[in-house]
């Protein structure tokens, strides 16, 4: 008998207007596994990576993670799933807070659920991702790219998550430190028993990286 999916996208359409970003997508992922969304710019990846994290309210079609069904949830009903799904966005330096330091950033999805963690805590999530302690001290612009997305993936792991949706997580890195943030992702994935969405338009990373690949063209998945 199958078991249930971690995640099952149905049916999904987003539209801006009158283009339609995502027309009528359906995939399912398993927990630990991971599934590359790929495809050309502007081809719907980024736009289904929101409406699974339910940044944005799809227009129709459902998305259900650890069977619940969240497109039809409020968001005080979808703050308690928040912790399990954590997205990983392209730009590191955009997605912390330039004035927090990285600590507080760290810290703050847990702060969100009213924890209050340790410092212990939030040095084992940089040690974690490869930081030292120290680096808990400085702000996003005192690190380099790819320290900043260690300390955004360290952001992510916080909550104990069940699904990173990764979006293009190392398009904005050097490509010399491309590698070093990949194969983090892969220990994390083995160690923690994580699924990931991993969205990317690089098909040498895609084949590398995931379990299973989906291409989007136009909104619409062309091969599976
Ligand atoms: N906020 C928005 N308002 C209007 N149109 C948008 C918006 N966001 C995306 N689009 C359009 O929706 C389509 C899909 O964009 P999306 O960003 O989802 O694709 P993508 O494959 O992630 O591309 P990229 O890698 O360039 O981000 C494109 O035609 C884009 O111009």
């Amino acid at each position: 008998m199958r078991t249930t999916p971690l995640l099952d996208v149905r049916d999904l359409v987003v539209r801006y207007g009158a283009v339609t970003a995502v027309d009528h997508v359906s995939f399912s992922l398993d927990a630990g596994e991971t599934l590359a969304i790929e495809g050309p710019s502007g081809c719907g990846k980024s736009s289904t990576a929101l409406a699974v994290l339910r940044l944005r309210r799809p227009d129709s079609g459902e998305v259900h993670f650890e069977g619940r069904e969240l497109t039809g949830l409020t968001e005080p009903e979808l703050r308690p799933l928040r912790p399990r799904m954590q997205p990983v966005f392209q730009d590191p330096y955009g997605s912390l807070n330039p004035r927090h330091r990285i600590r507080d950033a760290v810290a703050e999805p847990l702060r969100l659920q009213g924890l209050r963690p340790t410092a212990g805590q939030v040095a084992e999530l940089l040690d974690r991702v490869g930081l030292a302690p120290s680096y808990g001290d400085r702000r996003p612009h005192e690190l380099s790219g790819g320290q900043c997305q260690r300390a955004g993936i360290a952001r992510a792991l916080a909550s104990h998550p069940r699904l990173l949706v990764l979006d293009e997580p190392v398009s904005a890195l050097d490509p010399s430190v491309r590698a070093g943030i990949l194969n983090l992702l892969a220990d994390l994935r083995d160690e923690l028993g994580l699924a990931y969405l991993f969205i990317c338009h690089d098909r040498a990373v895609v084949r590398h990286f995931a379990d299973r690949v989906i291409e989007m063209r136009d909104g619409r998945i062309t091969s599976r």
